[in-house]
């Protein structure tokens, strides 16, 4: 069985006063097991963060990675200094970076890549935009993304990575995609991850889904048999609903 995960994805928020608060908050709640929890933080909160969540079962990733250790990438964040903070996951290929910052299939696959050899686990994002849904294309699309990204990986370094199917519409909007799409869609991007790495192989890979989920529709998409847990943007700015989206996701594996 797959264990499900919730990862926050703070986006640009949060200095590092508000990161520790968080934390702070976090701890005087109770988290819930047999859930993954990972909180994705800035860049600049991520150390402070590293000491903050000591003795927590929360794991530290951040939202970016440059595809190279070193060299002259001016404003750019290698994997090395990453491990080097306590960073266990990055997030790559959000549709906000593929949309606001030239990220393409070649450079996520390229940070895919890097990640890994370096032991930090990616959060791959794949998903459609509106005009490719209503265009009929969402099928093609997170495949031809899900494929470019993991070219190369091995089988051993698929177990490391993890999928987060968000569909461009859904971010932010307050519009979720229904669960039994989200499932839909998702079944097809572990299609695709079959074909490459066999059946038994994409059976074990985790694959959240993200856009607009909250507490109170967690339990639903957590229901779905391919579903393994949810990238959440504004629903994990605060400890009160990251607490209870976390516990939403145990409460449905655990029933
Ligand atoms: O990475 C998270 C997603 O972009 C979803 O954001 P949201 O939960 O604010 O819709």
């Amino acid at each position: 069985m797959r264990t499900p995960i919730i990862a926050g994805n703070w986006k640009m928020h949060k200095t590092i006063a508000e990161a520790v608060r968080f934390v702070q908050e976090l701890k005087a709640g109770s988290a819930a097991a047999g859930v993954e929890q990972v909180i994705c933080a800035p860049f600049t909160a991520l150390a402070a963060l590293a000491e903050a969540l000591k003795g927590t079962p929360i794991a530290l990733g951040a939202q970016n990675v440059h595809f190279e250790e070193q060299g002259a990438f001016t404003g750019e964040i290698s994997p090395l200094m990453l491990k080097e903070i306590g960073v266990r996951y990055v997030i790559i290929g959000h549709s906000e970076r593929r949309q606001y910052f030239n990220e393409t299939d070649e450079t996520v696959n390229k940070k895919v890549l890097a990640a890994l050899k370096h032991g930090l686990k990616p959060i791959v994002c794949v998903g459609e935009s509106l005009e490719q849904r209503e265009a009929g294309e969402t099928a093609a699309v997170v495949r031809r993304q899900t494929e470019a990204a993991l070219a190369g990986v091995d089988a051993a370094q698929l177990a490391d990575v993890v999928i987060a199917y968000e569909p461009i519409w859904a971010i932010g909007t307050g519009k979720s995609s229904t669960a039994e799409d989200a499932n839909e869609t998702i079944a097809i991007i572990r299609g695709a991850i079959a074909e490459r790495f066999g059946q038994a192989a994409a059976q074990t890979v985790r694959i959240q889904y993200g856009g607009s989920v909250k507490p109170e529709n967690i339990d639903s998409f957590m229901a779905q048999p391919d579903i393994d847990g949810a990238l959440v943007g504004g629903a994990s700015l605060t400890a009160e609903s990251y607490l209870q989206l976390v516990a939403g996701a145990a409460g449905q594996r655990q029933s």
